[in-house]
């Protein structure tokens, strides 16, 4: 055994265009490793030991309260719509009958659950991948999308933007199709921002300070240059820039006040009777853990 080196500490990140102000310019100290992955995947990779922090579903974080605590200052959150969480529907939200759902998101089926108890409604929900507009036309009359494809699919239906309209002008429906936008139906049911995502570990095994600090500056420098962060990102996507853009300064990326008062809200209904959840020390409070210890 070699005991001049310390096992690493291995971060899974959930890297889809909302973190790219957080991930792109990150700089892991050393010591730090990272991989990638979907969101259903680093739920798992955290809770089963394989990486020891990761941006994660909010809800998996609050179902594993007792054992999870998240970093106090980091989220994805949005006040009112998102554009990446979309159900795509082609009759009125009460009459769909048959949603599919995406394997790849934890948060966004909790989310619907939460919607359609509060609207009295019960569709049957199944797992089915695809494009939403290939799964309509297959028979479902639902379909729950999230991330990037969610985002470019939601463009192809309402877009394109001309430059006379502004994404808040957008239609939410075309061609027969309605992008119910889940983020913009909790604002309108609870008035709170929605919390997508937060920064989560093991109680017991803290991230290294270095990796916070590092976390935190290349925040500071994503959203400091958010234009060619969208730029970047608009070319990958095939999307126009402004599109872009407007999606990612729509993100609360801090964990503020209004985020965690969406996030409690959405832990009280969605999983009733939930351990408390706990955050980390705030900036300039970290314990003195070092990368090394
Ligand atoms: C808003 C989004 O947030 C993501 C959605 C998640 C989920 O659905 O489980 C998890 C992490 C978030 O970063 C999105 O990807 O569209």
């Amino acid at each position: 055994m070699d005991w001049g080196t310390p096992d690493p500490y291995r971060a899974g990140w959930i890297h889809f265009t909302n973190v790219a102000p957080i991930l792109d310019s990150l700089v892991l100290p050393p010591g730090v490793t990272a991989i990638t992955g979907v969101p259903t995947q680093m739920n798992a990779a955290l809770l089963s030991g394989q990486v020891d922090i990761a941006n994660i579903s909010a809800v998996e974080f609050i179902r594993n309260a007792d054992v999870l605590e998240a970093l106090p200052d980091f989220s994805v959150a949005v006040l009112g719509p998102v554009y990446s969480v979309n159900l795509f529907h082609t009759r009125p939200l009460e009459e769909v009958r048959r949603v599919a759902l995406t394997a790849q998101s934890a948060m966004s089926v909790a989310l619907l659950e939460v919607l359609l108890r509060e609207r009295g409604l019960s569709p049957v929900l199944e797992r089915a991948e695809g494009e939403a507009e290939t799964l309509l036309a297959q028979g479902f009359d639902g379909v729950l999308r999230i991330g990037d494809s969610a985002l470019r699919e939601w463009y192809g239906v309402v877009g394109p933007l001309t430059p006379e309209t502004t994404m808040t002008g957008l239609p939410h429906a075309a061609r027969g199709i309605t992008v119910t936008d889940l983020a913009e139906e909790w604002f309108r049911l609870t008035g709170h921002p929605f919390t997508f995502a937060v920064w989560a570990y093991r109680k017991d095994n803290p991230p290294p300070p270095e990796l916070v600090q590092a976390m935190r500056e290349a925040r500071r420098d994503g959203i400091g240059h958010l234009a060619a962060v969208a730029q970047r990102h608009a070319r990958k996507l095939g999307l126009p820039e402004r599109v872009v853009q407007h999606y990612l300064w729509n993100f609360r990326y801090h964990l503020e006040a209004p985020d965690r008062l969406g996030l409690h809200e959405f832990a009280a209904k969605a999983v009733p009777g939930h351990a408390p959840l706990t955050f980390g020390p705030r900036p300039g409070e970290e314990r003195t853990r070092s990368a090394a210890d």
